[in-house]
Order: C-alpha cells, then structure tokens, then sequence
C-alpha cells in the first residue's frame, strides 16, 4: 500500500490582528500574501478595501447579489453601476463562455492592466471572476467578497479559478491569488436554506481532512449553525479558512505530494456526481456531502478508518440535511468514466484522498480497486 501523506504543521501562535470589528487572517505566500477580513457589515465598508483605493475597479457579480448587495458596496468603493457586470445566477453559468463574455465586457469598458476586477458573490462569480482576472492581458488584480457560506469558508481563499467543462468540473482554469478577501458576514442572513448546508458540507469536510476538534465541535453545535447564530457562523468561518490558509500556504499550486490535494477529499465522487448530472441538480456542496460518505466508506472498508468513525462523518452530513448517497440511476460505470479526468490523475493512475482517522487525510494512489468498485456499486443500488 502506497499513501502520500503530506506533513501539515501546527498552526502559527501569533493570533490574528484585528481591523475596527474586523478578525483579519493572512495567507503567507511572499511576495503575493494576502488578508482575509471576515465581519459583519464589511462589504459596505470603505475601510475593508485599502487594496481598491485608487484603482479603476470592475464588478462582477450575479443576479441574485446584485439587488440586495451590490448597491452598498458600489458606494463603499464610490463607483457607479455603469462599473458592474451581473452573471445569471447559478452553476451554469460558470463556463468559458461566461468568461469569453466577460471579458468582451472587460475589453469594451477599456480597463487597462493596472485595473482590478471585484467578485462579489459565491463561489460561481469568485471562480469566474479570478479566471477572467487571471488571463485578462495576461494578468490583473482581483478581489474576493464572498457572500455564501461556502465562498466564506473555502472557494474565496487560495486562488483557484476556473470554468466547468460538460466533460468534468473544473477542468479549464488557472492559479491566481486575490489581492484580499472581504467576508462580510452579515451577507449569510439572506442565504437560501439549501445554500447554508451546501456550504456547511465544505465544513464538515475541514474537520474530516484536517481538525478532529473542529468535527467534534460541529457535531455537539450544528443546531447553532442551523440557527445561524452569528457567533457560530463566525467560529466556523474564522476555523475553515485558517486551515485554508495554512495550507494554501504551504502548497499554493497543489503539488503532487503536497497537502493541498487533502482539500479535495470528497471531491474527486463529487465532481463525478455534478458533471453526471449537468450542473443542474445538484449543488456542488451537495455532491461533496455524498462524495465524503463514500470516502468515508472506502476509507473504513481498508481498514484505515473504523467503521465507528464512518458511521460518525455520515451521520453528521445526514445531520446537516446533506444527501449521503449518489444520485438515482447514477452507476459505478459513471463514476469510474468521469473519475478518470479527475484532475489528480497521474500517469493514467486515479489518485483519491482518502482517511486514516478523523482529521486525518491521505492522497492514495494505491488504494483497493475492487474495494472502490464495491463502495461504489453498493452505494449507487442504494440510492435506486
Ligand atoms: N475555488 C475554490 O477553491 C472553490 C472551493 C469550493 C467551491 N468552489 C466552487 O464554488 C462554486 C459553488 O459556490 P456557491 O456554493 O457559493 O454557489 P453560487 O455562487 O452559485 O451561489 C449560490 C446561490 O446563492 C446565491 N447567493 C449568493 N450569495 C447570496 C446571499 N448572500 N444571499 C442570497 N443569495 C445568495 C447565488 O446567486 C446563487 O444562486 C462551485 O462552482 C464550486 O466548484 C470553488
Ligand atoms: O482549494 C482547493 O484546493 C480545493 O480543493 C477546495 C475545493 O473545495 C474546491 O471545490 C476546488 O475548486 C476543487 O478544486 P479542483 O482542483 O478539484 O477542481
Ligand atoms: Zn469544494
């Protein structure tokens, strides 16, 4: 059995600082560092944006944000709406031709180089955004202001950007860090219900891959999540993104042995699950909660894990009202077919992150074949 299994060191002692209400996190990447600012109210706060200042910025945003949320920070940043994109909202329209799109805009509104591009909204506009932001005229700054759980908690921070293909999730895009990221928390009030689990899916993944302590207190404080109270969101948000942080840091580009890749546990089944089903049915946290139950069980059908542990990571996301199955009619043939684009391929040969322990991942790429056929065959007859 070969398992990679990449060294994640402690956390940092130096707490974070502080700006006014603020609670500010860095990502350490040299030259290219940059904060996390996470409170209420921040996104119509002038003093949230020291990176905008004097700069010519472009919004873009979608068409669910804009009404509630792009007025106030227009007037934060002291720009007018002629400065403002508006995507339709929703997984579909991540796309090389949204981005083609965008651009088009970008060019016709004559922004030069020295410009910067803000994404306001979840993690479809921030991926979008950071994608055009990374290929216009080779290159300009961007900006992050998360306004879903999820965009809060994972896809605002470390720079991955990019569209979806009709053959796999993500598989056209490009590294780009934002020159900060804006979480104002006071945006999740107005989340739909479904929205805030998907979003929750991510977190519980953070426990699962990284922080028993984390898993441990979102089972004994999920009712306070559900509630959303503010606090909580807060403790999670400020949780997720500093393990975000720290390894982002260590392995921007995820590397091949590095821990980056111990983010996507989970991933590789939902990914396969949201391109089966045309980015149209489910949420993408939705099928990372199915894709975590399968992980988990792969993981305890080697041994890795006990079957107690599984039991307990199902149980959570069934908690969460996540699905903890595949989608019915979706077969074993489906997944292996998409999986092999999966984008931790090396040599032909399928990697997966997998477990060894509760806040414990591994990347393996020589897990059990027959045990992966068997976890995926009895879960796809479960679900019909
Ligand atoms: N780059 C990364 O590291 C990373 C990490 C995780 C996920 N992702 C990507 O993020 C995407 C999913 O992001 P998402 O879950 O934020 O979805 P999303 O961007 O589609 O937003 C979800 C829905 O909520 C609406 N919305 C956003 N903010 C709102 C608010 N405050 N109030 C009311 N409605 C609001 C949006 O209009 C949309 O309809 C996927 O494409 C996924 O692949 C990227
Ligand atoms: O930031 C990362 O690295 C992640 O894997 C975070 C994931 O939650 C996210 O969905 C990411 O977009 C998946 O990346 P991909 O490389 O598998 O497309
Ligand atoms: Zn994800």
């Amino acid at each position: 059995m070969e398992l990679v299994t990449p060294h994640i060191p402690p956390q940092p002692a130096a707490p974070p600082s502080r700006l006014n209400n603020a609670r500010v996190l860095k990502v350490e990447l040299g030259a290219r560092s940059y904060p996390i600012r996470i409170g209420k109210g921040l996104a119509a706060n002038e003093a949230a944006f020291p990176e905008a200042q004097g700069r010519a910025l472009r919004v873009i945003t979608d068409s669910n944000v804009a009404p509630v949320y792009l007025a106030p920070l227009l007037a934060a940043l002291h720009i007018g709406d002629d400065q403002v994109f508006v995507l339709p909202a929703g997984e579909t329209q991540k796309t090389w031709d949204s981005a083609g799109q965008v651009l088009d805009w970008l060019l016709a509104s004559r922004l030069s180089r020295d410009g910067c591009l803000i994404a306001l909204g979840g993690g479809v506009v921030g991926d979008l955004a950071g994608f055009c932001a990374a290929i216009y005229q080779r290159g300009i700054d961007f900006i992050q202001v998360p306004t879903t759980l999820l965009a809060q908690v994972d896809s605002s921070v470390g720079g991955k950007t990019g569209v979806n293909h009709a053959r796999g999730k993500n598989l056209i895009g490009a590294f780009h860090q934002p020159l900060s990221v804006i979480a104002d928390t006071s945006s999740l009030s107005t989340l739909p219900r479904r929205e805030l689990l998907a979003g929750l899916a991510e977190v519980i993944k953070y426990g699962m891959l990284a922080d028993s302590l984390l898993f441990e207190w979102l089972e004994a404080n999920l009712d306070r999540i559900l509630a959303l109270e503010s606090n909580a969101l807060a403790e999670i948000i400020e949780r997720c993104c500093a393990i975000k942080a720290r390894i982002v840091g260590l392995d921007e580009r995820e590397t091949g042995s590095g821990p980056r890749a111990l983010l996507n546990l989970g991933h590789t089944f939902g990914h396969a699950i949201e391109t089966h089903t045309g980015y149209t049915q489910w949420l993408h946290g939705e099928a990372v909660a199915a894709g975590l139950c399968l992980a988990a069980d792969l993981s305890a059908r080697h041994g890795w894990i006990t079957e107690a542990v599984a039991a307990r990571c199902i149980t959570l996301i069934q908690r969460a009202g996540l699905p903890t199955q595949p989608p019915p009619g979706m077969t074993a043939a489906d997944f292996r077919d998409l999986m092999g684009l999966d984008k931790k391929v090396q040599n032909g040969k399928l990697r997966l992150i997998l477990m060894r322990g509760l806040g414990d991942a591994i990347i393996s790429s020589d897990f059990d074949a027959s045990l992966l056929d068997s976890v995926l065959h009895d879960a796809c007859s479960a679900a019909g």
